[in-house]
């Protein structure tokens, strides 16, 4: 894959936490490497505590590695200062976690505007694209709502509009169902699985479900600290 065709490159990566009794640190990525292609959905599959979301924090700018590369359009992340690094994620990327982490004192349509507030966008701009994300995700009746005047499903959607929300090139989604019923799970799988299109993003899916992970072009397990394709 050259490198125009890459959207996000991990290199080398190594990252270890400290252990509680001092035992040393335990070593949950132990040299991944990972390439993302423009455009493509790729999935991350794993036991659980294998490290998967780690791996999703230190690939979106959340947390630094050890050592290791990751570089985005061949600039490495990490070298940038702490403003800038919060700058590029929330213009760049979007996220979505298993649980939604909305304001819960700010309605539906407010929390989705927050990332383009945040950047300085035009207060009405903001609001036309975040009700244009609200049509398009079938919410638009739930603009005013507060998050706990939502369903999960609903939570979910708004999350997941709010992280399109200053256009990111690329989402992370880390167990995005995983607090969801087999209803809203698929609903919010069909709408993820069609971003690509719609809005033109590269997507890293975690998941421990591997029919879940199937519906994406590329997969990878992640086991013993290691990443394979699966
Ligand atoms: N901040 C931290 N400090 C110490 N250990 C941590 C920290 N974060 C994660 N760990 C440990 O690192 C390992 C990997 O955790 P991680 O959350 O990345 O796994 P996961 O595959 O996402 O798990 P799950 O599927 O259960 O969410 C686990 O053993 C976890 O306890």
């Amino acid at each position: 894959m050259s490198e125009a065709d890459t959207i996000l490159t991990g290199s080398n990566i190594v990252k270890t936490y400290p252990q509680k009794d001092g035992e040393g640190a335990l070593t949950v990525l132990d040299d991944v490497s990972l390439s993302i292609a423009r455009g493509s959905i790729v999935s991350v599959i794993g036991a659980s505590g294998s490290g998967k979301s780690t791996l999703l924090h230190v690939l979106g700018g959340l947390d630094k590695p050890d050592s290791g590369t990751v570089s985005w359009n061949d600039h490495n992340i990490y070298t940038m200062d702490d403003e800038s690094l919060a700058e590029f994620r929330n213009t760049q990327l979007g996220f979505v976690f298993q649980f939604h982490h909305l304001l819960p004192e700010f309605t539906a349509i407010e929390n989705i505007m927050m990332p383009a507030l945040i950047s300085g966008t035009d207060f009405s701009k903001a609001k036309t694209r975040a009700s244009e994300l609200m049509e398009q995700f079938g919410i638009p009746a739930r603009a005013e709502h507060r998050p706990t005047q939502l369903s999960g499903g609903e939570q979910q959607r708004v999350a997941m509009a709010r992280a399109l929300m200053n256009n990111p090139k690329l989402i992370l989604a880390d167990e995005p169902t995983g607090n969801l019923d087999e209803e809203n799970t698929d609903i919010l799988l069909d709408m993820l699985f069609k971003l690509r299109e719609l809005e033109n993003v590269s997507i890293l899916l975690i998941t421990h479900e591997k029919d879940i992970a199937k519906r994406s072009d590329v997969i990878y397990q992640l086991s013993k600290g290691n990443l394979h394709p699966f």
